[in-house]
């Protein structure tokens, strides 16, 4: 039996606002977020849920380090997160976004753009990072063929595949989901939401899924954030929100969810 260490990412009351005022700037700051509380755990889902424009792409931003709260503390496993070297922060965490169409580099193939994590922090030499890549292909469902194929020669299902391979590359113990599977196919976006649950099973990864679509997140999450013009205003087990939502902004989410568009 092997022992997987727990891992925990988190917002404790975060603030943020855009634009500092100055004396050259007439415009006051636009606060975006209002004192969020969120936790992110190995082996489980926490679904991040709102309209655009709430602020869930900005609660990304802080978790990556690629903004600073203007008020409250990124965590990693309850320390600060800006402790952590690049290369630290790239094995805890990385993110899968989007567009699997924009998102990988179209110039250099499957194998290339799957062994760049490792060769950019300089891990392992070339042999094991082929194959940690040939390995984490077939975890993703990529048989060897697809190694010397381009992005371009790949569908969007395929795609990203890849870009799920690529995050998992350097064995990240948490990974930021933003709208994973909403640039797909309806056919292709369940394979993709099971897949990303097989390789939770596997890696004990914890997941942040960030997506406008209340039915999405349900399906894969355990807790769910809901989060309205930057406040959040529902939380909890995913089952709960989803079909004893409290909240009127809830409901609304949920309806819009299940018209067609
Ligand atoms: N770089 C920026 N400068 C100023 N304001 C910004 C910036 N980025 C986002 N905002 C504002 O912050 C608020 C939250 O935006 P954010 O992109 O985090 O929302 P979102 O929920 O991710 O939306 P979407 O689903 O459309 O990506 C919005 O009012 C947006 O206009």
């Amino acid at each position: 039996m092997t022992i997987q260490s727990s891992n925990s990412l988190a917002l404790a009351g975060v603030s943020f606002s855009y634009g500092k005022a100055g004396l050259l700037t007439r415009q006051a700051p636009q606060q975006v977020l209002h004192s969020i509380d969120l936790r992110i755990t190995s082996g489980t889902t926490t679904g991040l849920v709102g309209e655009s424009g709430s602020g869930k792409s900005t609660i990304a931003k802080l978790l990556l380090g690629l903004a600073t709260p203007s008020s409250g503390h990124v965590l990693l496993n309850d320390k600060p997160l800006n402790a952590l070297s690049r290369l630290d922060l790239a094995k805890t965490l990385q993110m899968v976004f989007q567009d699997p169409y924009s998102s990988l580099n179209p110039r250099i193939t499957i194998i290339e753009i799957l062994t760049a994590p490792l060769r950019v922090h300089g891990v392992g030499d070339t042999a094991s990072r082929r194959k940690g890549a040939l390995r984490m292909m077939e975890a993703v469902g990529l048989t060897p063929e697809f190694a010397q194929r381009y992005p371009k020669e790949l569908s969007g299902g395929q795609r990203q595949r890849v870009a799920i391979a690529r995050a998992l590359m350097l064995q990240p113990k948490i990974i930021i989901c933003d709208e994973p599977t909403s640039a797909l196919d309806v056919s292709v976006q369940s394979q993709i939401l099971n897949l990303l649950l097989d390789l939770q099973r596997e890696f004990n990864l914890g997941y942040l899924f960030i997506s406008h679509n209340l039915a999405v997140v349900q399906h894969i999450s355990d807790d769910i954030v809901v989060l309205q013009a930057g406040r959040v205003v529902e939380r909890g087990e995913a089952q709960a929100v989803y079909f004893k939502p409290v909240h009127a902004y809830t409901r609304q989410l949920i309806s819009a969810a299940l018209t067609p568009p």
